[in-house]
């Protein structure tokens, strides 16, 4: 007899309105992530894509609807617990004044991991994302924007989550780092079954990495829809008249 999988993050009919005004930043938005996905998140600039993944961890609080973690509601799940297992990477990255290396092996001390583990972690994660040795003893202030990147993304992977939120993870890095980076995430898709949630800007990243597509404008979710049915040059054409259209309203 077949059996059904849960999807592993089920978010259901969730919206999330402005404490003033009342205005929706998101609109009745459902999907499910089912394990190992590789799904991206486009949409021109303000349609709230990274208010949706802040609503995955509970970084912000939605007004109406449910989101849930292999079927249990995540409001229920205590919320350290919840950020270990759906880890965001955020646009900004900041070491809060570590060096790299306490910073990475902050969340696994946190966790009161042994030090031998803590050490093999932090080697093995470093030498997954081709982080230097001699990058460990700096600061924030001491590297570039892109390696703050990679760092940021050694620090989510290191915690080994469950699902991993990426708001714009590359788009700092050369051209020949964000493709590593992007086939270490697709290697720990395929063989340790992390999902992946990834906010991209750029289509051409979308089109080689991701499996599924989300496309949200205005706060609603227009588009679920797997790659392989993907018009990429009408999606490119989409976006580009969106974006248009998003700068005229503020101008
Ligand atoms: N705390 C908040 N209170 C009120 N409005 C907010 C708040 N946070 C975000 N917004 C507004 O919500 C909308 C969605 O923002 P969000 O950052 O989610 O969009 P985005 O799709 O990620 O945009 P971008 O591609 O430019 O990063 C924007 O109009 C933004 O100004």
């Amino acid at each position: 007899m077949a059996t059904t999988q849960i999807p592993q993050l089920r978010v259901e009919q969730v919206s999330l309105v402005t404490a003033l005004g009342g205005q929706y930043l998101l609109n009745n938005i459902s999907f499910e992530v089912a394990t190992g996905s590789r799904i991206c998140i486009i949409g021109p600039s303000g349609a709230g894509k990274t208010s949706l993944l802040r609503l995955l961890n509970r970084l912000s609080e939605f007004s109406s609807g449910a989101i849930y973690l292999e079927n249990q509601d995540i409001r229920t799940i205590p919320v350290l617990q919840l950020r270990r297992q759906v880890m965001l990477v955020s646009q900004e990255h900041k070491l809060l004044g570590m060096t790299v290396q306490q910073a990475l092996v902050y969340p696994l001390r946190l966790q009161q991991l042994p030090q031998r583990q803590i050490q093999e972690r932090l080697d093995a994660y470093r030498d997954l994302l081709h982080i230097p040795v001699d990058w460990l003893e700096r600061t924030e202030l001491q590297l570039s924007v892109g390696q703050r990147q990679l760092v940021a993304i050694a620090r989510a992977l290191i915690v080994q989550p469950k699902i991993l939120l990426l708001d714009e993870p590359t788009s700092a890095l050369d051209a020949g780092l964000a493709s590593h980076v992007l086939g270490v995430l697709a290697d720990l898709a395929a063989k340790d079954n992390l999902s992946i949630l990834m906010v991209n800007h750029q289509l051409d990243i979308a089109q080689f990495f991701c499996r599924r597509l989300l496309y949200l404008q205005n706060g609603q979710l227009l588009q679920d829809t797997p790659s392989e049915q993907i018009d990429w040059k009408q999606l490119r054409e989409t976006l580009v008249q969106a974006e248009a259209q998003a700068a005229q309203e503020w101008l």
